[in-house]
């Protein structure tokens, strides 16, 4: 039960995004608090727990989720020990917001639909926030106004500074162009049915071994193409930008992130560090959209299809990635519980 003093929000994983959303759970969110703070890392989540009034550390997700002041819980561990808190959360009834990706693979996604179905009411939201960005919040709007006709083609950009230590060919897919993949489907409405990976001769500036960047297409459901240039080490900061392509027009948004500065000879803008700053807004607006739909008791946002669906693309890409060529994606029918 939600007490006076809001929401009590359990958060799992307390690196750099989870870290982050505590502190925005904490300072800039409304109606929540956080009440438990959990990593396997123990000194790691002691340390943010000694810094917040009626938070308790833990190093076990199952002994937080059982906690008397825990309402919800937002998970930012590591994609692939998101089943067993999903699972864990979903058995206690509990509200998740799951950072992307749901889990790595569709074996696991599948699990994660089968236990919500049991449950029998959607208590997951996943988190690809690019949907609570003001600028894909626009081009949403204009696309689905009809203004601009039919979308034919998406192109999409997606560029990071570097990547961290470990970082493989494989995660470009599953964990960065997953975001695209759910702009995608959520832009255009419709499934991808297909994806072929291309890759260019790499950056020198990409580990060794490492094919980066790599050009990506989709094709959809209706016959419209997307690409996807995912550079993980470009170097120069982090951008995110796309451009659709429609019968009576075309709009692009990313171009711009900050304010364009004019002095003493020369003209300019700011590159954002990192998503961090990029998508600081996305996150804020998520978090708090999560935040009041729980307290009114319903689950709005991405979907655990959503999750699904996005973990089927990705393993189609990481397949094209791997042995080159096309590839179908395989879906399993859309329970009607999503519709
Ligand atoms: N939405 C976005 O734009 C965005 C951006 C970055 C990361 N992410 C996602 O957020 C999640 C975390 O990424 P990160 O960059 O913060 O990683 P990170 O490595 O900085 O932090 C992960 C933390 O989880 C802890 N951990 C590992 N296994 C755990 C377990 N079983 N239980 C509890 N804690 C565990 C680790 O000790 C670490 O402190 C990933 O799913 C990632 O894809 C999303
Ligand atoms: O986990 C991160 C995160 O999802 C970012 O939003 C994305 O830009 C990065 O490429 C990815 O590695």
């Amino acid at each position: 039960m939600t007490s006076q003093r809001g929401l009590g929000v359990a958060v799992i994983g307390t690196g750099k995004m989870g870290a982050d959303h505590v502190r925005r759970l904490q300072e800039v969110v409304s109606g929540a608090r956080v009440t438990a703070v959990v990593d396997i890392e123990a000194d790691r989540a002691k340390s943010l727990a000694d810094g917040i009034d009626g938070c308790t550390a833990y190093t076990e997700p199952a002994a937080a989720l059982a906690a008397q002041d825990v309402d919800a819980v937002l998970i930012a561990s590591p994609g692939p020990a998101h089943e067993a808190a999903l699972i864990e959360a979903l058995g206690r009834d509990l509200p998740v917001l799951c950072e992307k990706p749901m889990t790595p693979d569709t074996d696991s996604a599948l699990r994660v639909l089968e236990a919500e179905q049991r449950l029998g009411r959607r208590r997951v939201q996943v988190g690809f926030m690019r949907r609570y960005d003001t600028d894909y919040a626009k081009l949403k709007r204009l696309l689905d106004s009809g203004e601009l006709g039919r979308a034919l083609m998406l192109h999409q950009r997606h560029r990071n500074l570097d990547m961290p230590p470990g970082f493989t060919d494989e995660m470009l897919i599953s964990s960065s162009v997953s975001h695209e993949v759910d702009a995608t489907r959520w832009l255009l409405g419709q499934e991808i049915t297909a994806v072929t990976v291309h890759k260019p001769t790499p950056t020198s500036h990409a580990p060794t071994g490492m094919n980066d960047p790599q050009l990506i297409l989709f094709e959809t459901a209706s016959g419209a193409l997307v690409d996807v240039e995912i550079f993980g080490h470009c170097g120069y900061g982090y951008q995110v930008q796309a451009e659709a392509v429609c019968e009576r027009g075309t709009v692009r948004i990313g171009d711009e992130p900050g304010p364009r500065v004019s002095a003493a000879g020369r003209w300019g803008g700011h590159i954002p560090a990192d998503y961090i700053e990029r998508f600081e807004d996305a996150y804020d607006r998520e978090v708090q959209a999560w935040v009041d739909a729980t307290r009114r008791g319903e689950t709005t946002g991405p979907s655990t299809w959503d999750g699904y669906a996005a973990s089927a693309v990705c393993e189609a890409g990481v397949l094209s990635q791997r042995e080159g060529g096309r590839v179908e994606v395989g879906m399993v029918e859309r329970p009607r519980f999503y519709e």
